[in-house]
């Protein structure tokens, strides 16, 4: 099971500080999409650069011009992009065919999608390489989690890897890790705990343990 460490708040120059700090403990640094709204795909070019042994996911939530858009993420050094499990199936396509082209993967967000029984086979047919539920920052303010679309998309995928990301913590993560996931995402339970390390550790130990 991977650790997915989302960054959505810092500055460039903070985010290498913490990588750099919780490095040992995660294997995906993803530069969220508020993170990648401000600092550009400088973000993506400086953690490749600084951290060539972490994996590098752009959460660019694609939505159109697939393979144009997953291009760009790629060619600055992401390992994975994001796109949403919402649009048309041309876009998934066209990020697909990029990834296959420069060795990369798909993660599709499934922020906002209702129907999983007829979406993710048919995601599956064209071809993703991860698809994670996402319960959004809004919905979490809601009172959402993202266990109950976990517990459904389990159902469905048959070959994809499953992510899940949404207000995780060292608190709730067992919840998550009982319905095996392949990677499980965490953001500010991690950047915003009093103590990022001591809350990372605790993550990565349950997960490895
Ligand atoms: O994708 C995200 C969200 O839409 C903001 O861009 C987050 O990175 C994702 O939800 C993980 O963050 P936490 O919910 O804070 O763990």
């Amino acid at each position: 099971m991977k650790l997915q460490l989302a960054i959505d708040e810092l500055s460039l120059e903070q985010a290498l500080i913490q990588v750099d700090k919780l490095k040992q403990y995660i294997d995906i640094v993803e530069i969220g999409t508020p993170f990648l709204i401000d600092a550009g795909r400088k973000a993506v070019e400086q953690m490749k650069r600084k951290f060539p042994e972490l994996e590098i996911l752009c959460d660019a939530k694609i939505m159109d011009a697939g393979a144009y858009e997953a291009q760009l993420a790629y060619d600055a050094g992401a390992d994975y992009v994001t796109v949403l499990g919402i649009t048309d199936d041309l876009t998934i396509k066209g990020c697909v065919e990029q990834a296959k082209k420069q060795g990369r993967k798909v993660m599709v967000d499934m922020i906002c999608v209702k129907d999983f029984a007829t979406r993710i086979p048919a995601l599956e047919e064209l071809g993703v390489d991860v698809i994670a539920v996402h319960t959004g920052a809004d919905q979490q303010q809601a009172g959402r989690t993202p266990i109950e679309d976990l517990i459904e998309m389990k159902k469905y995928v048959k070959k994809a890897q499953i992510a899940v990301a949404g207000g995780i913590n060292s608190k709730t993560v067992e919840d998550y890790m009982a319905l095996q996931p392949d990677i499980v995402i965490v953001g500010s339970g991690i950047l915003n705990a009093v103590d990022p390390v001591h809350e990372v550790e605790l993550v990565h130990r349950l997960l490895t343990d």
